[in-house]
């Protein structure tokens, strides 16, 4: 709620404007059954011709108004949702991006996309439908019982009792649509991320011939929203039937009664017909917005969701105001200083009071098993989780006294997982500087050795990227991305187990052009590949998170055992 009062609060003037124009049209739709009763007395029934006609005129006008502003209304409602709706997405997205990446997993890309897309839209369409049929239902109400009770206080009475009776109904229905209504978004959730998980793991369902599994998973989650869908649906169809019986029902005795209150003399025959046009006016603004009110646990429920998140504190946020405690003599790109970091949820540490340093200039390459952390540590750098104990510094400052951005801004990363984003490959390359030059281009993909295959490509730099890269094999993807991380002009570059889909010859190539072109900055390679490493100015051998050993090749080829075993097993699997 606070998020929606904000924004009205934001947009007080489009708000305000779409009030108006909603009054306008309720005062148009009162104004009708007045004339009404007034050309039937004053008019029909007393032979005037005069009042006929310029009842007649005004009905006209009243009506062709009440239409204009009907629709004026409509667009300013629909407007306001549209922007509600906008704003929403901009806040979530930047929530999204605020969050440290272990917050980011526990919501879930599945949920993080149905939350963006069918949360909002529930959201929006809610929030135009109140504004059309919930807020003007009220002064309908009290205009139609001050009407009625001015000609029959008995027949205000039936209005109320009839108003009542439905009320009630709408209540019983909500209260029941509510437990349905919440269930549905999750359910929703589920369904966004067997499609996701079909769709992009296509090539492995299909080499497994997983076709079956995955057709009887997808089926339990349709299933699962459909039978809900289903219930829910049920419980609205016995709405319409019940509905038209009650106005058909008060319909009745209000002619029965306003008959016989004519026939008393008591009231005008015109005054009955405005009576009924009011009672019907308001049962089909009370429907109205009765069935608005029965969607609204689920827009209450889809509120929930996006509050959850927007609500969430980042679990890494920037020190504002802290002082960049930056030593000058620091000669060290980045340092580790007895850093210690386990994952949410985790037992043991994932790195265990690690310190070495990155220089300007070296190469540092870092081994290890699969699972001792290395990618861990490239995340810690680059600031993506916040560490308990321990410091990093980057060019002497502490990371916590520099902003996010700016951490990111001097650090250039080619992450384990090359993904390009849909658009050109020049607009990929440039994401790191958006002022590269196209000759800046062209020196990293000839850098990342990539510069052969795109100059063969019909369009060259302008050559489409489909979403995810996937219309590249997985080499070029990779030397596509560290080609985009070398656009960067950046203090640190992180290649995270970037050359693994490379021929040894290629990796070679790499490794030589960036020893050449990338002299200044420091460079920390992950590796599984001993040959990868083996000519790094350092070596640091990780096991279990914890540094098993430092130094060059030859200096851990003597003394660190770790280091020895790695190296054997690769030699010895190369023999066989
Ligand atoms: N988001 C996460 N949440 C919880 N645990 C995680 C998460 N990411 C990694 N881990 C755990 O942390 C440990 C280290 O993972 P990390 O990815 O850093 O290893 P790695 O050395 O890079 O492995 P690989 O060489 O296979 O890429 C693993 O045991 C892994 O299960």
């Amino acid at each position: 709620m606070r998020y929606l009062k904000l924004f009205l609060k934001q947009h007080k003037g489009r708000t305000i404007l779409a009030v108006l124009l909603l009054l306008g049209q309720v005062v148009g739709t009162l104004l009708i059954p007045a004339l009404v009763a007034n050309i039937v007395d004053h008019g029909i029934l007393l032979g005037n011709m005069g009042v006929v006609l310029r009842t007649g005129v005004q009905m006209l006008a009243v009506t062709f108004l009440a239409a204009g502003i009907s629709a004026w209304g409509s667009w300013a409602t629909s407007d306001l949702a549209a922007l509600f709706g906008r704003e929403m997405r901009s806040l979530l997205l930047r929530k999204s991006q605020e969050l440290s990446i272990q917050q980011f997993d526990a919501v879930g890309i599945s949920s993080m996309i149905t939350r963006t897309s069918s949360d909002i839209t529930n959201l929006q369409r809610a929030m135009g439908m109140v504004l059309q049929m919930v807020v003007p239902a009220p002064i309908i109400v009290v205009v139609s019982i001050f009407m009625t009770t001015m000609v029959s206080p008995v027949m205000a009475v039936i209005q109320v009792v009839f108003m009542a009776i439905l009320l009630v109904l709408a209540a019983l229905i909500l209260k029941k649509s509510n437990t349905l209504s919440r269930s549905i978004q999750t359910r929703l959730d589920r369904i966004n991320q067997v499609v996701r998980e079909a769709v992009t793991g296509v090539r492995v369902i299909r080499a497994f011939g997983n076709e079956a599994y995955e057709e009887e998973r997808s089926g339990r989650a349709y299933a699962g929203y459909a039978d809900n869908m289903i219930r829910l649906n049920r419980l609205f169809a016995v709405v319409n039937p019940v509905v038209w019986l009650l106005m058909g029902a008060l319909m009745a005795v209000i002619l029965s009664v306003g008959g016989t209150l004519v026939l008393g003399g008591n009231i005008a025959v015109g005054q009955i017909t405005a009576v009924a046009e009011y009672s019907t006016l308001t049962m089909a603004y009370l429907i109205m917005a009765a069935s608005v009110l029965t969607t609204l646990p689920k827009a209450g429920a889809c509120l929930q969701r996006l509050r959850e998140l927007l609500d969430t504190q980042p679990a890494v946020f920037d020190a504002n105001g802290l002082p960049v405690n930056t030593s000058a003599e620091a000669a060290a790109a980045v340092e580790f200083d007895h850093v210690t970091f386990a994952y949410q949820g985790a037992e043991e540490p994932v790195i265990h009071d690690l310190s070495f340093a990155l220089y300007p200039g070296q190469t540092t390459a870092v081994i290890g098993s699969t699972g001792s952390g290395k990618s861990t540590l490239a995340d810690l750098l680059l600031r993506l989780h916040e560490i308990p104990s321990g410091r990093i510094m980057l060019g002497g400052a502490d990371l916590r006294s520099l902003s996010q951005l700016e951490v990111r801004d001097r650090i250039g990363c080619v992450p384990q997982k090359a993904f390009l984003f849909s658009g050109t490959i020049a607009e990929n390359l440039r994401m790191g500087r958006k002022d590269a030059t196209e000759e800046e281009l062209w020196q990293a993909l000839s850098i990342a050795q990539a510069e052969d295959f795109v100059r063969q490509l019909p369009m060259g730099l302008d050559s489409p990227v489909s979403q995810g890269g996937t219309n590249f094999s997985g080499g070029q993807r990779q030397r596509l991305s560290i080609a985009r991380a070398l656009v960067k002009k950046a203090d640190v570059f992180i290649f995270d187990d970037s050359f693994s889909a490379l021929d040894v010859k290629t990796d070679a190539a790499l490794r030589k052009a960036l020893h050449q072109h990338v002299t200044k900055p420091a460079k920390l390679i992950i590796a599984q590949r001993v040959s990868t490493i083996a000519d790094a100015d350092q070596i640091l051998v990780l096991d279990q998170g914890r540094l098993a050993g430092a130094g060059t090749h030859q200096e851990l080829l003597e003394c660190c055992p770790t280091y020895r075993a790695i190296v054997d097993s690769q030699t010895q699997r190369k023999e066989a």
